[in-house]
């Protein structure tokens, strides 16, 4: 509120403009004080990291200039140069510590790392913290996996894959996806052939139709209140990876005491009314369904009933920390795979021939086939088929993780201080037995991670450095996955971990990539799609994105 005020007066016009600048200045000079104090003491542990390179910034701020100007991806990119073979690299932001460990076998071991050690949120008792997932705890209410840390968390995994990563539920999703996609791709060409569509919002649009039906029987989820819940989620996203609104909550929370710690903002708290608002709808949804003569369970239901929810009414603690997630998760990752795959197989022709002709061979038209108790002819797509007589399209969507990781970069922030172990090796290969890759690290001493510095662990640069994945690192070449003539595999396949890795690795992967594929499969089975323009750009935000729309032209096949 005192904010609120500060600001109205500030911009109101009564004040002069070099008094309003000063005011400002003086509270960000507060603030700054305040901040290499309370950070100072959460981070106390001179000497940083004997014999580990620094990225030096500016005196007392550090690397915030750079990280606020130009945002984490360019100040982990930065890390990275100047880390070099080394793997690792820091900078001081303020008197908090950001390392970057960009080296395969020293990724694995933070991935590796138990809660109790290392977390995506780390203490936040002070007010102040760099995660972006302390950010989102606080737009999407509380808890959700992605910050619980604790026994519970085994548990709560194995509900998730379960219902997501299993090929039994997958297959009984499977009808719902084919259904849908093919729904969504006929309704992208409602006139004319030679349309151009936005192909981004039409393959966020089917996920989030998708999510909507599988989890609420609303596959109109797309539509409500004029696409509300992808403009929800844009928001979520976008503020989640800004160091902002993690600035301002510090400056309202911890210096003018307006907040509890965890407490939102009042922005904050605006966008989660918006969220209960689609998720309330949503549940009338899903009661209506449930009150109907269908038997089937929804997955959301099925979520709530595995977690100690009754099989009608309330859902779960569980169920509800998932339905405030998926507001912001699991729409974005689907359509940028898919959308990323067109752009790639726009570029490249003789692959998209490829992959139509296998999509062709598992696709037969003219089928005869009953529908609504009718027979009629077309085509159709078979979970068997998809999954087991399609290997191309497998390896194109591998080399579109591999070179688009969606989730491009993740973090833990250490809770304790910790070795890590790799870097007590020296230059060589395969050091020991504990890991496959080359290494090239070469150091006297190990580095002691200490409590409360923040390691960023970029998969895109695992997925794309030349010493990894050779010459041809940055070009779109889906057979690297995939057996030449004779049968062997003779490219090298560096590291992959678009999923993640480790005890906190992504527990629906396998559902995303299903309802990408098939997505992709109908979307090529039904039209001629030719990309509009070749500068897409990539945007390393939150997620990895392109950096201007996608137009395609459709022309029916
Ligand atoms: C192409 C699609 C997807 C991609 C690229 C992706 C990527 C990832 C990555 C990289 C992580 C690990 C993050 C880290 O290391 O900190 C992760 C974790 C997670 N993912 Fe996914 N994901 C996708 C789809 C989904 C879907 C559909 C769901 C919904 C069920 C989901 C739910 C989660 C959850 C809950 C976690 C946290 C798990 C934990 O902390 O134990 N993801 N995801």
């Amino acid at each position: 509120m005192i904010i609120t005020s500060i600001y109205e007066l500030l911009t109101s016009g009564t004040v002069p403009v070099v008094t309003a600048k000063l005011f400002l200045g003086l509270i960000v000079l507060l603030f700054l004080i305040t901040l290499v104090r309370v950070s100072s003491r959460s981070t106390r542990h001179g000497g940083v990291l004997p014999g580990v390179p620094e990225l030096r910034g500016v005196p007392i701020l550090g690397a915030l200039p750079m990280y606020l100007r130009k945002g984490i991806p360019h100040v982990i990119g930065r890390m990275i140069e100047i880390g070099g073979d080394g793997g690792i690299a820091y900078a001081n932001v303020v008197s908090s510590v950001l390392v970057s460990v960009h080296e395969p076998a020293l990724v694995k071991e933070v991935l590796g790392f138990p809660d109790e050690i290392a977390s995506r949120e780390g203490d936040t008792s002070t007010g102040m913290s760099w995660s972006p997932f302390w950010t989102l705890r606080r737009m999407i209410g509380n808890l959700s996996l992605f910050n619980y840390v604790g026994p519970e968390t085994r548990h709560q995994r194995s509900v998730f894959i379960r219902e997501f990563n299993s090929t039994k539920s997958n297959r009984e999703k499977f009808p719902t996806i084919a259904r849908l996609a093919k729904q969504h791709c006929a309704g992208l060409l409602p006139q004319k052939s030679g349309m151009v569509a936005d192909i981004r919002l039409a393959a966020d649009n089917f996920a989030i139709s998708l999510w909507g039906d599988v989890l609420y029987a609303n596959p109109s989820n797309h539509l409500d209140d004029n696409g509300k819940v992808r403009t929800l989620s844009n928001t979520i996203m976008h503020l989640a990876g800004d160091p902002w609104p993690a600035i301002w909550y510090y400056l309202q929370q911890a210096i003018l005491g307006l907040l509890s710690p965890g407490e939102p903002t009042k922005s904050e708290s605006l966008l989660r009314k918006d969220i209960e608002s689609v998720i309330g709808r949503n549940m009338s949804r899903l009661m209506q369904w449930e009150s109907g003569p269908n038997r089937e369970m929804k997955t959301l239901r099925s979520l709530s009933v595995q977690t100690g929810g009754s099989p009608t009414g309330p859902l779960s603690k569980f169920a509800t920390e998932f339905a405030n997630l998926n507001l912001f998760g699991g729409h974005h990752s689907i359509g940028l795979n898919v959308v990323w795959a067109i752009i790639e197989l726009g570029r490249h022709p003789d692959k998209m021939r490829r992959l139509l002709d296998e999509i062709d061979a598992v696709t037969p038209q003219d089928l005869d086939k009953e529908e609504d108790g009718e027979q009629v002819k077309g085509w159709t797509l078979d979970w068997t088929r998809v999954t087991n007589d399609m290997p191309y399209l497998d390896a194109v969507l591998t080399e579109v993780n591999r070179l688009y990781p969606t989730v491009h970069a993740t973090l833990r922030v250490m809770n304790k201080d910790a070795i890590l172990k790799g870097t007590s090796h020296h230059t060589g290969k395969n050091p020991g037995k504990r890991e496959e890759l080359p290494t090239t690290i070469s150091r006297t001493e190990p580095v002691i991670l200490r409590k409360g510095m923040i390691v960023y662990m970029s998969y895109w640069h695992l997925h794309t450095a030349k010493k990894y994945w050779g010459e041809d690192n940055k070009e779109f070449i889906p057979e690297r996955f995939l057996p030449d003539e004779q049968g062997d595999k003779k490219r090298p396949v560096g590291p992959l971990m678009s999923f993640g890795y480790g005890p906190r690795s992504c527990v629906g992967y396998k559902f995303a990539s299903i309802a990408a594929k098939v997505y992709l499969v109908t979307l090529l089975k039904m039209y001629k799609v030719e990309v509009q323009g070749t500068e897409h750009g990539m945007k390393l935000g939150t997620l990895l994105e392109p950096g201007n729309p996608v137009a395609v032209a459709l022309t029916t096949r």
